[in-house]
């Protein structure tokens, strides 16, 4: 693997054009003497849906903690429509829907007792139809029992649940985690369905997700900002910065000029080698 010898450009210009939702300024966790997040810094607008894409252990999760008050940062801080999280919590969280990496949900509840017991706590004030207004294609499962519903459901209404009230700021912690393909394109479809008016922020290790999902993209490393831009400007820039060859000895002898995220198989002799 030859890498390019200019260092690259890592950010891609900041939209002018739209409304800034959350933006985190330098913030750091510290776990002991590691730092699981460390110095990010990273704007999401409204009408937008940003991916936190990484590894394992890269910060995705200590980040959403972070921005969802579970616990605050060692340093730095973050501002949610203008009002800090560190002393605007209580009015923060009345515009904001989380869904969490693991469904938290009651089994003995059906989806419609779901959607009314955590609409009367956010908005006590709306009436059921209003409630009911998010796209989500829970309708036809509304008498269901949580506990019977599949796993792409369950996934479904916990998004439903972060959606509800009009949330404003909408954060999805792995939302297709362990769902088949079928229900991850349409979970994709009701994300992106509602984020009109809404910044939406979710974290995944897929990259189709993220290129199929995102309007802009951040890829974190080691709890920092790698790169981050639109998936378009992202292949742009990164797409050809690699040549990777192989060889097979005595065999056969090819050379992939690959897209950055591009798993292509490798017609080989051997059926067997994939890249
Ligand atoms: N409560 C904790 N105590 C100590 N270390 C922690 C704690 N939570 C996270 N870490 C460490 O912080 C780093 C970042 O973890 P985090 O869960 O945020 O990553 P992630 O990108 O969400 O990973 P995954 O995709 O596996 O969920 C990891 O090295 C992890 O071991």
């Amino acid at each position: 693997v030859k890498e390019r010898s200019a260092p690259l450009p890592h950010l891609e210009p900041e939209p002018t054009d739209l409304t800034l939702g959350v933006s985190l300024h330098g913030i750091t966790k510290v776990y002991g003497s590691k730092a699981a997040v460390d110095n990010l810094s990273l704007n999401f607008y409204e009408g937008n849906i940003t991916s936190l894409l990484g590894h394992n252990g890269a910060g995705k999760t200590t980040t959403i903690s972070i921005l969802t008050g579970l616990f605050p940062t060692s340093s730095g801080t973050i501002f949610v429509y203008g009002k800090d999280i560190r002393t605007d919590q209580e009015v923060i969280r009345k515009n904001m829907g989380v869904c969490m990496q693991h469904n938290v949900l009651f089994n003995y509840l059906t989806t419609k007792e779901h959607l009314l017991l955590y609409g009367y706590i956010k908005v006590p004030h709306w009436s059921k139809q209003e409630l009911y207004q998010e796209e989500t294609g829970l309708y036809s499962h509304r008498h269901k029992l949580a506990g019977s519903l599949s796993g792409g459901m369950k996934r479904k209404l916990s998004i439903a649940i972060a959606l509800l009230g009009g949330s404003r700021v909408v954060i999805l912690d792995e939302p297709t985690t362990g769902v088949d393909p079928c229900s991850r394109r349409s979970i994709w479809e009701i994300i992106s369905k509602n984020k009109k008016g809404r910044t939406i922020i979710l974290s995944t290790h897929h990259l189709d997700e993220a290129e199929v999902l995102s309007d802009r993209i951040a890829f974190l490393e080691h709890g920092g900002l790698k790169c981050c831009g639109s998936p378009f400007y992202l292949k742009e820039t990164f797409g050809d910065g690699y040549h990777l060859t192989l060889t097979k000895k005595k065999v056969c002898f090819f050379i992939f000029h690959s897209a950055l995220w591009l798993a292509l198989p490798v017609p080989c002799w051997n059926s067997h080698a994939f890249l």
